[in-house]
């Protein structure tokens, strides 16, 4: 259960670790990548018989293809391979894939053939890998469009061509994969934007190298592993004091529900004592179907609570700012989400007393609100996620979670982390208050921030993908039900660390 965490590496530091293997490289990595792909796609996807179609490119990810494709004949498969760019352009180490495919009675066709009767067995993209620098035209992008449609197990070989491999954008048009098996280690475009829609089950081939090893990593997929040392039993002579207190700022009229979730989640995740700190005048003094949280007017919250957090439905008002101006400056961690980023992106004298402040800080921006703190756009932030996410991280000295599909939480020294759980299912009100909640609540309990963050950023998509195999998402999963079942979760992950001697 506890998988060491794996790393990630863009195409500069894959470029790197591969320059210092491959000189002394017997088998070469071609030939080790082209049979490991093959093993894959025995175990993981062929379930017919029938022909596989293999279509190469120009570069060394073709090479990778003929590989595969020699492999397939020698073990008595019918293969056809597709070609149909200028071999005489052929980097050396795919040149000579391509003479050992036609030694082994194999010949390349230069157009993509029509389906046999019965479909093909197995459709292989090994047009391009991490050398795809523009977007796909022309013959290629129309060879993927073909590729889209075939209606078999659909193979990408390192990376879905069409897909940068550092920012997960789709260049012009991509392979949709129903499997890919990437050589080395994972790079950041299979994890976040279009990747997961393209790059379908991803597995890595480490093709006996140590990257590690070779180049020390900056990114990793996040695993309970890396949040593992904080999942200590409870003593039993402890009391809630022992466990925090916390207060969740926001609450604005029309907007306490905001709060009250998040606050619902850090009393569901374990924390001691929460407050909810209200800025509606009306709002409710209890909320019945939790009484024990301690609602309050804003203004009259205790300062000596562990960590708070403030945003959710906080607004932006003047009372909203001065609150946020007073939480800035407490001796805590803390927590800013939803509009108390949108404050502090139009306060530039903030953002300096926030980057000066001793205790963690902790950013939960969507793209959009990124794009605000860093006086851009959703759209360049977007373009290369991980960027964007340390950039912000740097600027301000926080700890930051860059929310989407494929999380990317950045830390201010340079580390960063792309999560894997979750599902489109939570794209719905009132998630991010629930994941600020989840937050605030380890943060309380004693969490560094960093393991904090991912332990809920983790913790938050897990329950959502725990839910929607019971059939409660992704259509019509809300906010309220990932609480429960984080909280299950994480006493699941509590009993294990225990079993396992924790
Ligand atoms: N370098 C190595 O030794 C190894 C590479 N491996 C494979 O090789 C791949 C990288 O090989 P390459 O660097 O040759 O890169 P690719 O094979 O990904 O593609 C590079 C070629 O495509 C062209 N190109 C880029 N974008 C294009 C576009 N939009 N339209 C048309 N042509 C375009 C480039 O000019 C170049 O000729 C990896 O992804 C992996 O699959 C593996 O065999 C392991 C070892
Ligand atoms: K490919």
């Amino acid at each position: 259960m506890f998988l060491p965490a794996q790393p990630i590496y863009p195409v500069a530091g894959i470029r790197e670790i591969e320059a210092r293997v491959m000189p002394g490289a017997k088998p070469s990595l071609m030939e080790r990548a082209g049979r490991a792909a093959a093993e894959d796609a025995v175990r993981l996807l062929i379930d017919r018989p029938g022909p596989i179609l293999v279509a190469c490119g120009p570069g060394n990810n073709g090479g990778d293809g003929f590989v595969l494709a020699r492999h397939f004949r020698q073990a008595g498969r019918e293969v056809v391979a597709a070609y149909a760019d200028d071999p005489a352009r052929m980097p050396p180490d795919a040149a000579k894939a391509l003479a050992d495919f036609r030694a082994s009675g194999g010949e390349p066709v230069s157009s993509l053939p029509a389906a046999p009767a019965g479909g093909w067995a197995l459709v292989v993209d090994a047009l391009f890998g991490i050398g795809l620098t523009r977007p796909l035209e022309g013959r290629h992008a129309e060879w993927i469009g073909a590729l889209n449609q075939q209606n078999a197990p659909r193979f990408a070989l390192d990376m879905p061509s069409g897909l940068d491999t550092d920012t997960g954008r789709v260049l012009g048009i991509a392979f949709r994969a129903t499997h890919t098996t990437t050589f080395i280690a994972l790079k950041p475009g299979l994890l976040t934007l279009d990747g997961p829609d393209h790059a379908g089950e991803v597995s890595v081939q480490r093709l006996d190298v140590d990257a590690a090893g070779w180049l020390p990593p900056l990114g990793h997929a996040v695993r309970p592993s890396l949040f593992r040392p904080q999942l200590t039993p409870r003593a039993r002579n402890s009391h809630k004091g022992s466990y925090g207190d916390t207060a969740i700022l926001g609450g604005a009229p029309g907007m306490c529900g905001a709060a009250l979730l998040a606050a619902r989640a850090a009393l569901w995740l374990g924390t001691g004592r929460v407050y909810a700190g209200l800025l509606d005048p009306r709002a409710p003094t209890v909320d019945v179907s939790n009484p024990e949280l301690m609602l309050r007017p804003a203004d009259e919250l205790p300062e000596q609570v562990s960590a708070l957090a403030i945003g959710p439905g906080l607004g932006r008002s003047d009372a909203a700012a001065a609150l946020l101006a007073r939480s800035v400056c407490l001796d805590r961690p803390l927590v800013l989400d939803a509009d108390a980023l949108n404050l502090l992106a139009a306060d530039p004298a903030l953002q300096r007393v926030l980057a000066a402040r001793a205790a963690p800080t902790l950013l939960t921006p969507h793209p959009a609100e990124a794009g605000r703190l860093l006086a851009s756009d959703t759209a360049a932030v977007q373009a290369d996620r991980v960027a964007a996410a340390l950039e912000l991280s740097a600027r301000l000295r926080a700890e930051v979670v860059l929310k989407g599909c494929g999380s990317v939480i950045a830390c201010s020294d340079g580390r960063w982390y792309i999560n894997g759980t979750g599902h489109p299912g939570m794209a719905s009100a009132g998630m991010g208050d629930v994941l600020t909640g989840l937050l605030v609540a380890l943060l309380a309990q004693g969490w560094p921030a960093e393991r904090a963050l991912i332990g809920a950023v983790h913790l938050h998509g897990a329950a959502a993908d725990r839910l929607s195999r019971e059939g409660i998402g992704p259509v019509g999963l809300t906010a309220s039900e990932v609480i429960g079942t984080a909280r299950g979760l994480l006493n699941g992950w509590l009993l294990e660390a225990q079993r396992n001697g924790g």
